[in-house]
């Protein structure tokens, strides 16, 4: 059988819709929902397989994706929301009821992503948002128990998906990131 990687890649890649601009995203509860509201369109959507990352039920991988910080509003039962680990670079809000990470904030002002909140545009019910451009994290999966011996086949398959695999970020975002190091050491050395 193929090894799955998220409900919403196993059959095909979602697709954007030209124009797209947002959409709400639900929790899981059967009432009362947590909703918020994404005023953009997302981008770098990836598939991720680190144990941070929200999984749903049975996944090897979580889909995450960004949108500036300011296009996100919790729009609905903000109440049933607390923070997963309030010290971790990207604090993860949870409902507390069922337990769906309705989006991450980072409030280190230093951290390269400063600005960019994480979502899962799965919790939407539209249709049209950015689809998973590459996986991150590959090798993580193996911390939730997933057998090393058969990361031959989830590689595989998330090339046939067009999902490049990396045990990190993509390449263009890891230079980003040591681009943003680069700079923060080079204005502490002129200080
Ligand atoms: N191997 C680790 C990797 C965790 C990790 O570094 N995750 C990345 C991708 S989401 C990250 O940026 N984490 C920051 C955070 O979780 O706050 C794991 O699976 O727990
Ligand atoms: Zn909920
Ligand atoms: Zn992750």
């Amino acid at each position: 059988m193929t090894v799955s990687i998220h409900p919403a890649v196993d059959h095909g890649l979602p697709v954007a819709a030209p124009g797209f601009s947002g959409g709400k995203l639900h929790c899981r509860c059967p009432d009362n929902k947590v909703e918020v509201t994404l005023h953009a369109q997302t981008a770098h959507n990836h598939v991720c397989g680190c144990t941070k990352c929200w999984k749903p039920e049975g996944a090897n991988f979580s889909m995450v994706a960004v949108v500036p910080r300011d296009s996100l509003e919790v729009t609905a039962n903000a109440d049933k929301l607390q923070p997963v680990d309030p010290n971790a670079a990207i604090i993860r809000y949870a409902c507390k009821q069922c337990g769906t990470h309705m989006y991450g904030r980072i409030e280190n002002t230093s951290h390269p992503f400063y600005g960019l909140d994480f979502v899962h545009t799965e919790l939407s019910d539209e249709t049209g948002w950015s689809p998973p451009e590459f996986a991150a994290f590959v090798s993580s999966i193996i911390e939730s128990g997933f057998p090393p011996e058969r990361m031959g086949e989830v590689r595989s398959r998330l090339k046939e998906l067009g999902l490049e695999p990396y045990d990190c970020l993509s390449p263009p975002l890891m230079d980003l990131i040591a681009s943003h190091t680069a700079k923060q050491k080079a204005q502490a050395a002129a200080a």
